[in-house]
């Protein structure tokens, strides 16, 4: 049966689609009206303190959690309402899955590719997710990263459409967050859509074409890593020396100034340094601004 089309359901190029979506746990309301589109294709952020709300999202676009009000279309259809095939097209890697301590790594792989139609190869993707080694062993006895890794490997058995990685990388050491960066961009590569929740900035910047920050309910900004500094109004420095001495100027408009300077100066500019911000600072003048309101 074809997923029945909703409002917000855009249009082919888009695979999520919310609009003002609300949830509320007993009289707390959580979100207060969402609105967010992720395109077909793209790697999209979910950034925002503990508590915003990012998990309470990703579950109910995943089909976990009803809503309270608003619209959600995923892969064109309402999660709530949408049947198994939809979810067959959908990857998942929660936070913390620990539901088969005794099962070995490779079995558990081929017993979930199982499920799908057009399943990953379980060699292959033993080999991607560096997990050879481990393939005979039971998941109990893997180690944190390990086991992690097989959530990861749970996640894209079925070759997902769309992939939602909550919180992916924790507990990986510094090599396997770096395979795992290398990994997810193979799949964009490939076409996967994927929704991320990460506390990692450095993470969200590098994987992820535009982030959203959540704050108390409501995206407070959303767009590249670029568009979030123009939205914070977030200022750059620029360093340089003159007579000897180091000058430094905060400017939102950097290139102004440096060519500025290269005027007063008739040429090269000695020593000159343009610290543009970084999204975790960025993120936190958000956040501030956002605790202040
Ligand atoms: N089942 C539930 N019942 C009641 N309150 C809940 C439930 N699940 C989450 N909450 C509350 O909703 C708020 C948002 O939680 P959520 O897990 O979505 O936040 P988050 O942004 O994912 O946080 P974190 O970064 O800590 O994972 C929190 O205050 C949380 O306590």
């Amino acid at each position: 049966m074809l997923p029945t089309p909703t409002k917000a359901a855009e249009d082919s190029a888009t695979a999520v689609a919310v609009s003002d979506l609300r949830m509320r746990y007993g009289d707390r309301d959580v979100l207060c009206g969402v609105d967010l589109t992720v395109r077909r294709g793209e790697v999209f952020a979910l950034l925002g303190p503990n508590g915003a709300g990012k998990s309470t999202t990703i579950e109910i676009l995943e089909g976990f959690r009803r809503r309270s009000g608003g619209e959600v279309s995923v892969l064109g259809a309402d999660p709530d309402t949408a049947g198994p095939a939809w979810r067959g097209e959908l990857g998942i890697i929660l936070q913390s899955w620990r539901d088969h301590p005794r099962w070995r790594v490779r079995e558990l792989l081929e017993h979930f590719a199982t499920y799908y139609e057009h399943p990953r190869d379980v060699d292959e993707l033993l080999e991607r997710l560096g997990l050879q080694e481990q393939a005979a062993q039971e998941c109990q006895k893997l180690s944190g990263g390990q086991r992690r890794r097989v959530d990861v490997a749970l996640g894209i058995v079925g070759n997902p459409r769309l992939l939602f990685l909550d919180e992916p990388t924790t507990g990986f050491d510094p090599v396997a967050r770096r395979e795992f960066h290398e990994l997810v961009e193979q799949l964009r590569d490939e076409g996967m859509t994927m929704v991320l929740t990460t506390h990692d900035l450095h993470e969200a910047e590098r994987l992820a074409d535009r982030i959203a920050v959540l704050i108390a309910g409501r995206v407070a900004a959303c767009g590249t890593a670029a568009e979030l500094a123009v939205s914070a109004r977030a200022q750059a420095e620029v360093v340089w020396t003159d007579d000897g001495q180091t000058r430094r100027q905060i400017t939102p408009d950097p290139s102004q100034l440096v060519w500025e300077l290269q005027q007063r100066l008739g040429g090269p500019i000695p020593g000159l340094e343009v610290h543009r911000p970084t999204l975790e600072d960025i993120y936190i003048r958000m956040i501030r601004e956002g605790e202040t309101q």
